[in-house]
């Protein structure tokens, strides 16, 4: 029985699969905590990797690795390797300001937001790297004038996996370098004109390998997989079709879909991503989703399980309670200094279980505009599949439909990002024009009745929104 790995060195955790390669069963896993933080030393990964692959038993066994990662991370290197400064993740907004440049830059409003997401598939805002290089360069001068190479946090792990054997070793895929904001999912090739543009100079940058390509060895032996962005490998890992739209509630909460063609979305609310397949992967991505519901909990000074139990309990709607849950700013839309709030506290809504049904639904609000965002983009949805941390609360479930206004499917917990990697592994040492079929497991689906009245009001509370008051 031939072994593979797959990893996903997400936000909050690295997780490691060992499967079977014909079958995907699973056989083996292990998971480590990351630190709390948006900007993070990548030697923390790369432990949090050594320690989740050693509860997992260890890699000598298997065949293939491959690693999915946290997408836009800015992991800059010198001449020598080093990492030059801790990695600025994607919920990081201080390039907020360095977004509103870049785009002012290509003609500003309209014209600047159409020129990047003609360019590149995207238009830039604080997540993406082609941002943070731009602060870089005007915050950090000296770090910046260090950096001979950069790369994504799923780039650097599988470097290092096959032996930092010099920047020319650095390898991606398609679906994370159209992450960066100067790699263009519609030619495949990159921007260097816009690398240049944010950094001041040409640094070197991954080779860009296709989907089962072989990015390097372990020393062991074992074949490494060019890896992929954890939202790229989500949707390998569920095996979404044309038709299918896979919303992602983690750290960030994602709605995707798998397309033929690129996307160039002008308003700058839909990525144009490329996927693990060689096709495209259209996404809206939001700065707040489980951590919603980890900061309702504590708020309510009850754990996840009792939160969902408040939540099923209080009414549809709260009564009119409306959470707006732009805790760490907000990317879509593109608000990074926005706060959350609280509306219509009244001494009916001033419980614990409208507190707790309120934060479930202003997440799941944010994103029903995603997807609406995405059907602008001419998606199609035959069906919803929840994933993610936060697909595990009951409460989710059940009023995800409410507020989607369609079922929702629900794959059994699992970690589909790493299972992702692992079939991209598996694709790697079968080779062929398509992954390996695996067969699904069992999927739960939560059918419910459209609540209108939870968005309408959601609307109105989410187009009162606040900056966040001057730091002290
Ligand atoms: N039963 C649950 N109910 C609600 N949230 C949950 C539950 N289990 C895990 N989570 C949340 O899921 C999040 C982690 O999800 P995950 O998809 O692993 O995130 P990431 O990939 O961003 O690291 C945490 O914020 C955690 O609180
Ligand atoms: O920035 C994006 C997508 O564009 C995020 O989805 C990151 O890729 C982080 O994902 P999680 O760690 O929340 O899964």
């Amino acid at each position: 029985m031939a072994l593979v790995a797959g990893v996903d060195s997400s936000t909050q955790s690295c997780k490691v699969v060992i499967r079977d390669a014909e079958t995907g069963t699973l056989v083996r896993s292990g998971r480590a905590a990351h630190p709390d933080g948006t900007e993070v030393d990548p030697q923390a990964w790369w432990e949090a990797l050594r320690s989740a692959v050693e509860q997992a038993g260890g890699l000598d066994d298997v065949a293939a690795v491959a690693v999915g990662g946290q997408q836009h991370g800015m992991v800059c290197l010198d001449e020598s390797g080093e990492v030059v400064r801790p990695a600025l993740l994607w919920n990081d907004t201080r390039s907020a300001g360095a977004a509103d440049e870049l785009v002012e830059e290509l003609g500003g409003g309209e014209t600047g937001r159409r020129a990047w997401a003609e360019a590149v598939g995207s238009v830039p805002v604080a997540s993406f790297t082609v941002t943070k290089l731009r602060w870089l360069a005007r915050h950090e001068p000296e770090n910046a004038a260090r950096v001979a190479a950069v790369c994504l946090p799923h780039d650097w792990l599988t470097w290092r996996l096959g032996g930092a054997a010099g920047l020319d070793a650095l390898r991606t895929d398609r679906g994370d370098a159209s992450g960066t904001g100067y790699w263009s999912p519609a030619t495949g090739e990159y921007r260097t004109d816009l690398l240049e543009r944010a950094l001041g100079r040409v640094v070197a940058v991954p080779t860009v390998l296709g989907p089962a390509e072989v990015a390097g060895r372990l020393p062991g032996g074992a074949v490494l997989g060019p890896g992929t962005g954890d939202n790229a490998a989500a949707a390998l890992g569920v095996g979404a079709v044309a038709g299918d739209v896979v919303v992602s509630i983690g750290t960030s909460g994602t709605v995707f879909s798998v397309a033929e063609a690129p996307a160039a979305d002008p308003s700058g609310a839909v990525a144009g991503f490329a996927d693990a397949t060689g096709r495209f992967l259209p996404l809206v991505c939001t700065l707040n989703a489980a951590r919603v519901l980890d900061a309702a909990a504590a708020m309510l000074g009850v754990g996840l399980d009792e939160l969902a139990k408040l939540a099923l309990a209080a009414p549809a709607g709260a009564d009119g309670l409306v959470m707006v849950p732009y805790l760490e700013g907000e990317r879509t839309p593109n608000l990074p200094l926005a706060t959350g709030a609280v509306h219509g506290l009244t001494l009916r809504t001033s419980t614990p279980g409208h507190l707790a049904r309120a934060a479930v639904e202003g997440m799941l609000c944010a994103l029903a505009d995603g997807l609406d965002a995405l059907l602008a983009q001419g998606a199609t949805v035959n069906r919803i599949i929840l994933v993610g941390g936060g697909a595990r609360s009951e409460a989710v479930r059940r009023i995800a439909p409410e507020v989607f206004g369609c079922p929702v499917l629900v794959p059994e917990p699992g970690e589909y990002v790493a299972d992702g990697a692992a079939r991209q592994a598996a694709w790697v040492v079968q080779g062929g024009a398509q992954p390996p079929t695996w067969s699904a497991g069992r999927s739960e689906e939560y059918a419910g009745s459209a609540v209108p009245r939870i968005r309408e009001q959601y609307a109105r509370a989410r187009d009162l929104i606040l900056d966040r008051p001057a730091a002290s």
